[in-house]
């Protein structure tokens, strides 16, 4: 072992190298010593702080306190190591405070009995806890509080209402059709979405609101004092028109909207878990009504999300085994009764839920994603038959529905190509339905889809038609080749007067643009007259046929002119 004989210049070696600022205190307080590492932390030099009390590293309100501690210490000097009090902060010599930690050891100097101060500059260690802090409680996307941390605030926000006897109100938000951005434009694309969200809900709430992105495209708002159920409609409505401004990304614009879910606290619910549960219903419940809409917990919306669980569970299986069937339903001629084209339509038989309407489960498959593989299975099954019925000499028309989601898939047009390579189908054979109010909805991207799916030779026709509130000057622009007009109008036509004014417009104006028109849902003779002596060109609807199997429409088309023999005589 190393030995000296001068102690005091091995002390005064360790003092001198020692990393945290060293003190020496006598029992009132005084400074005797401090080692060089102390004016780096403190700002004072070992000069100034000799004989200085050690309360000058604490703000005047503190100082009568502190020194009741010092005399208490040295009544029953005990050492303390590092670690034993958080939170301490020494006051610098330019006034700003340290975070430190601070041990303390006793010993005696001749007479004297002296504390030995060792002090640690805590601020490195508090930045990284402070930014690990950071990180487990904020969506490093957005800059937004996470889910964790908003359920803090929310519980906390809970206890103050009740307290306070005041309403708050919760709005969950979900992103229409975020997935196709991410699928057309790229994650990048996404992402940049996401931070415009988070921006405009920012900008669009109050200070005292809380945001956060639960994750994926959902986001939370939770508004702490609701005046009153339709302010949080309100805001609802705000936020949905902040969004809805075009959103500008590197790769181009893309359109936004959100669905919205609200609940109210006490009304609803009063507990978290329950009101979170209720917001997600009722924007399921947004969801099932298209884009940008918005909701307010029912109760009856339990039962209704229970059945759409049901529906999507049983449709999840149904599509994998491909048990879902498509029906054709012809589109005839009004003036000849001839078959011009079949529209393909979902059949769904269930072994537990029985018959589902489309209307069902269409909306379930859209908000779930399943529409996809769906949308995917009727594209192939209905270009597959079209070359069948092609191949029999007996060519027609096969229009399929598009959920928008599928219209906007980057992928459609080469899916589409590689189908009919696939099945030797003729495109011309092939017509794409979208609605009016999809249509509409961006009209500057339908009319660059269309343009794709026209350039390889398949038709368009705009479904729906008269829902949508078109503008005429955006119809010109789109490649269309057929409008077909909503059976709503179809229904009340002989005896609405409305109704068929605005048939006959329609018919009208899309004779302007030189579009035939399609009438869908003739169920009477009369309606059939009324559209044949305004021009319509041809009609779908029970009067002739339902929706059939496609081996019932090979029998059609193989015996022309004898469909249904109830209808022979409106054709005589
Ligand atoms: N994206 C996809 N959507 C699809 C697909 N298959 C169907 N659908 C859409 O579901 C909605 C309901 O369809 P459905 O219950 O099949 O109803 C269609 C016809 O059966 C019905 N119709 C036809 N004639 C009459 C009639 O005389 N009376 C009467 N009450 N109803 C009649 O109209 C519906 C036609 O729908 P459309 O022409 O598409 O507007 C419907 O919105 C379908 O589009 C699919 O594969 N993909």
């Amino acid at each position: 072992m190393y030995r000296t004989s001068n102690e005091e210049d091995l002390a005064m070696a360790a003092l001198e190298a020692a990393p945290d600022g060293i003190l020496i205190v006598d029992d009132v307080g005084t400074i005797l010593k401090a080692n060089p590492a102390t004016e780096l932390l403190t700002g004072y030099s070992p000069d100034e702080l000799w004989g200085q009390p050690i309360s000058v590293f604490l703000p005047p309100h503190m100082r009568s306190k502190h020194s009741h501690l010092v005399k208490s210490f040295f009544l029953h000097p005990v050492s303390r190591p590092m670690g034993m009090v958080s939170q301490l902060q020494l006051l610098r010599k330019d006034g700003l405070p340290v975070p430190v930690d601070i041990a303390l050891g006793h010993c005696t100097m001749g007479e004297r009995s002296v504390a030995v101060v060792f002090i640690r500059d805590m601020t490195a260690v508090k930045r990284l806890q402070e930014d690990m802090h950071y990180q487990a409680t904020h969506d490093g996307l957005t800059g937004l509080v996470n889910r964790w941390m908003f359920m803090q605030h929310f519980e906390q926000a809970i206890q103050r209402a009740r307290r306070s006897g005041r309403m708050m109100g919760l709005l969950l938000l979900d992103l229409d059709e975020f997935k196709d951005v991410n699928d057309s434009h790229g994650h990048a694309a996404g992402d940049q979405v996401l931070i415009e969200v988070a921006r405009r809900l920012r900008s669009g709430l109050r200070a005292g609101d809380v945001i956060a992105r639960l994750g994926g495209d959902e986001f939370t708002v939770l508004l702490p004092e609701l005046p009153s159920k339709d302010h949080a409609v309100e805001v609802a409505q705000k936020l949905q028109r902040s969004l809805s401004a075009r959103c500008q990304l590197t790769m181009g614009e893309v359109s936004l909207s959100a669905s919205i879910g609200m609940t109210v606290f006490p009304d609803d619910a009063q507990d978290t878990g329950t009101l979170m549960r209720f917001a997600d219903m009722a924007m399921y419940a947004a969801k099932a009504h298209g884009r940008s809409t918005h909701a307010m917990y029912r109760p009856e919306m339990s039962e209704a999300l229970r059945q759409r669980s049901q529906i999507h569970e049983r449709l999840k299986r149904a599509v994998e085994a491909q048990a879902l069937e498509l029906h054709y339903q012809p589109q005839v001629d009004v003036s000849t009764g001839t078959i011009v084209g079949v529209e393909a339509l979902l059949r769904w038989q269930d072994a537990e839920l029985g018959n589902v309407p489309p209307d069902r489960f269409i909306p379930v498959a859209v908000s779930t994603g399943l529409i996809h593989p769906l949308g995917d299975w009727v594209l192939e099954t209905a270009c597959r038959q079209a070359a069948e019925w092609a191949d029999n000499g007996t060519p027609v028309r096969v229009s399929i529905n598009l959920s928008a989601q599928q219209f906007r898939q980057q992928q459609l047009p080469m899916r589409l190509q590689q189908l009919l390579d696939q099945y030797g189908a003729r495109a011309e054979l092939i017509e794409l339905e979208i609605t009016e109010t999809e249509a509409m909805a961006d009209p500057d991207a339908t009319r660059q889809v269309c343009a794709r799916l026209c350039a390889l030779g398949f038709s368009i026709a705009l479904d729906d038609f008269g829902t949508g509130y078109s503008s005429l000057s955006y119809l010109r622009l789109l490649p269309v080749s057929r409008l077909k007009i909503d059976r709503e109008f179809i229904r009340q036509l002989t005896h609405n007067d409305n109704d068929a004014v605005l048939v006959r417009a329609v018919i009208a104006m899309a004779h302007t643009l030189g579009l035939p028109v399609v009438a869908e849902g003739v169920e009477t003779a009369a309606q059939l007259a009324f559209l044949r002596s305004n021009g319509c060109e041809s009609f779908q609807g029970w009067l002739f046929a339902k929706a059939l199997p496609a081996v019932d429409i090979s029998r059609m088309l193989g015996t022309p002119g004898s469909p249904i023999t109830l209808t022979q005589r409106y054709f005589a």
